[in-house]
C-alpha cells in the first residue's frame, strides 16, 4: 500500500523526497504542442483542445453575465453561508498583510519608501478535473481584490454553482470555460476572448504546472509551481493515530500523484495509523484515488525529533502537520515548508478551506524557495525617494567616489552638476 522506511540514513533522503511524476520528454512535448496551438489558431484551439482532453463541446469561450448570475444562484444556501464565512476570514488574514508606508531617512535629508500597487492583469486558474475547487477561487481573487488588481480573468474547466458564487463575492467577472495546459497557455499568450495577463496564478495538477512553468519561461510570470497535493505528518506519542490517518487521507483523496508522508519516532502510533487509514479509506468515496496516492507515500520511523527536523526541513513538504508535544516550539527548527499546523486540534483541511491562510502552496520540495500564495503575490513594490538639496550635498561624495570607481562620469556628473 505504502513504503515503511525504518531508520533511514542521510542518504536515503533524496529517494525519500522523490515525488511521484509523469514522463518529462513526453510532459514537455504536449505542452509545447498546446502552446503552439493555441498560439497559432486562438479561441478555435481552445475549442479542439478542450474536446480532446475534457470530452467536453464548448462554443463562447467566456461566461456571459446573465450565465454567472444564474449559475451562482444555484449555489445551496447552507453552502452559500459556509463560503460567507470562509471568505471573512482568508479576506481579513490577507488584508493584515498590506503594507505598512513606512518612510525611512536614511540621512538628514535623504528620504526612501516603498509603495505597493496590485498587478493589472492576472488570470487565476480553477480546478476542476476530478473536484470542483471553489474554495480556489476564494484563495486567489481575495488576494487579487485587496491588491486592486484591475483585470481578474478566471478559468476553470468546473462548473459546480459554487464557483460561480465564489467568483460574485469576490467581484470576478471575466470567466472563461477553459481548464488545463489549453487554459494557462491562452492566459499566457492571449486569444480573440481570453486576455493575455501579466501575471498566472493557481494550482493544478502535472499538465497545469508544466504549462504554467512553460509560460514562465516565455515570460509571463507566476505564482510558483503549486502541484499535486502533498502533506507531511510529524508524530510523536502524544499523536492520535486517528487523526492522523484522517490528515493523510485527505490528501492522499486529492489525485493519484499526491503523496503523503507519515514520519514518527513512535512505532506503535505508526503501526496504530496504518490500522486506522485501512479503516476510513474503505469509507471514502474517492477510495480509488486515494489507494493509489497511498502507493507513492512514506511512513518513516525515526530515531529522534532531530533527524525528523533534518528530514522535514530535506522534504520541505506542501503542508506539514505537527502532531507532538509543544508543537509551536518544534516549528522553530522547521525551515522549509508551505504551511504548517500545530498540534492535535488544527486538521489541514482548516487551511484549505476557511481558517484564513492560503491553500495554494509549493508542492515538490519547491518550498525550499518559494512561499505561498499571500498579498504580495498579486502586487509589485515600487521603491521611491526624496532628497533634499542639504541632502544631496552631504550624500554627494559617496555618490561620485563610487560611480567614479565604476568608470561611470556621467552618473557622478548628475550629482556634481546639482551641488556644486
Ligand atoms: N498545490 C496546491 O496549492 C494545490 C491546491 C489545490 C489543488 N491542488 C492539486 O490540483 C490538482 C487538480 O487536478 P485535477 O486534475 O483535478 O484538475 P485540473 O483542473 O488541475 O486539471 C484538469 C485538466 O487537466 C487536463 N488534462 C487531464 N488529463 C490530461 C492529459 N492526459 N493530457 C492533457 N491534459 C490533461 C484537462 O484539460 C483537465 O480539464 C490536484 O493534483 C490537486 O492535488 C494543488
Ligand atoms: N489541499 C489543497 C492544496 O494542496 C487545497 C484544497 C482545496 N480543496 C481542498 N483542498
Ligand atoms: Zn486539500
Amino acid at each position: 500500500m505504502f513504503t515503511q522506511i525504518n531508520y533511514p540514513s542521510r542518504l536515503d533522503y533524496a529517494a525519500i523526497c522523490q515525488r511521484p511524476a509523469l514522463e518529462q520528454g513526453q510532459l514537455d512535448a504536449l505542452i509545447s504542442d498546446v502552446f503552439r496551438q493555441v498560439r497559432s489558431k486562438g479561441d478555435q484551439a481552445l475549442r479542439e483542445l478542450t474536446a480532446t482532453y475534457e470530452k467536453r463541446e464548448i462554443t463562447d469561450i467566456l461566461y456571459t453575465a446573465a450565465e454567472i448570475e444564474d449559475l451562482a444562484s444555484k449555489t445551496d444556501i447552507a453552502l452559500q453561508k459556509a463560503i460567507d464565512h470562509a471568505y471573512a476570514n482568508i479576506y481579513a488574514f490577507h488584508a493584515a498583510q498590506k503594507l505598512v508606508p513606512n518612510k525611512i531617512e536614511v540621512n538628514p535629508g535623504v528620504v526612501c519608501w516603498q509603495k505597493a500597487t496590485g498587478i493589472d492583469k492576472v488570470g487565476i486558474y480553477i480546478p476542476g478535473g476530478t473536484a470542483p475547487l471553489f474554495s480556489t477561487v476564494l484563495m486567489l481573487a481575495i488576494p487579487a481584490r485587496i491588491a486592486e488588481c484591475q483585470e481578474v480573468v478566471l478559468c476553470t474547466p468546473a462548473t459546480h454553482p459554487a464557483i460561480f458564487y465564489a467568483a460574485k463575492l469576490c467581484g470576478v467577472t471575466k470567466m472563461a470555460k477553459i481548464g488545463g495546459s489549453q487554459a494557462i497557455a491562452a492566459l499566457s499568450l492571449g486569444t480573440e476572448s481570453v486576455p493575455k495577463v501579466y501575471k498566472i496564478f493557481g494550482p493544478g495538477n502535472q499538465y497545469v504546472t508544466a504549462a504554467k512553468m512553460y509560460a514562465n519561461r516565455l515570460g509571463t510570470a507566476i505564482d510558483m509551481p503549486a502541484g499535486p497535493s502533498e502533506v507531511a505528518v510529524y508524530a510523536d506519542h502524544t499523536a492520535n493515530p486517528a487523526y492522523i490517518a484522517s490528515d493523510l487521507l485527505s490528501q492522499a483523496e486529492h489525485g493519484a500523484d499526491s503523496q503523503v508522508i507519515l514520519i514518527s519516532t513512535s512505532s506503535d502510533i505508526v503501526e496504530k495509523t496504518i490500522t486506522e487509514i485501512k479503516i476510513q479509506l474503505a469509507e471514502l468515496p474517492r477510495k480509488d484515488l486515494a489507494e493509489k496516492a497511498l502507493a507513492n507515500s512514506k511512513f518513516i520511523l525515526v530515531n529522534t525529533s532531530a533527524e525528523a527536523i533534518d528530514l522535514l526541513n530535506e522534504y520541505a513538504a506542501e503542508h506539514l502537520i505537527l502532531a507532538c508535544d509543544d508543537a509551536e516550539e518544534f516549528s522553530g527548527y522547521i525551515r522549509n515548508a508551505g504551511s504548517i499546523f500545530l498540534g492535535n486540534y488544527t486538521p489541514e483541511s482548516a487551511g484549505d478551506y476557511a481558517s484564513g491562510t492560503n491553500h495554494t502552496l509549493p508542492t515538490n520540495g519547491f518550498a525550499r524557495a518559494y512561499s505561498g500564495v499571500n498579498l504580495d503575490s498579486f502586487t509589485k513594490k515600487i521603491t521611491l525617494q526624496s532628497i533634499s538639496k542639504q541632502g544631496l550635498e552631504q550624500l554627494g561624495k559617496t555618490i561620485i567616489d563610487m560611480a567614479e570607481a565604476e568608470s561611470l562620469q556621467a552618473h557622478a556628473n548628475a550629482v556634481k552638476i546639482r551641488i556644486n
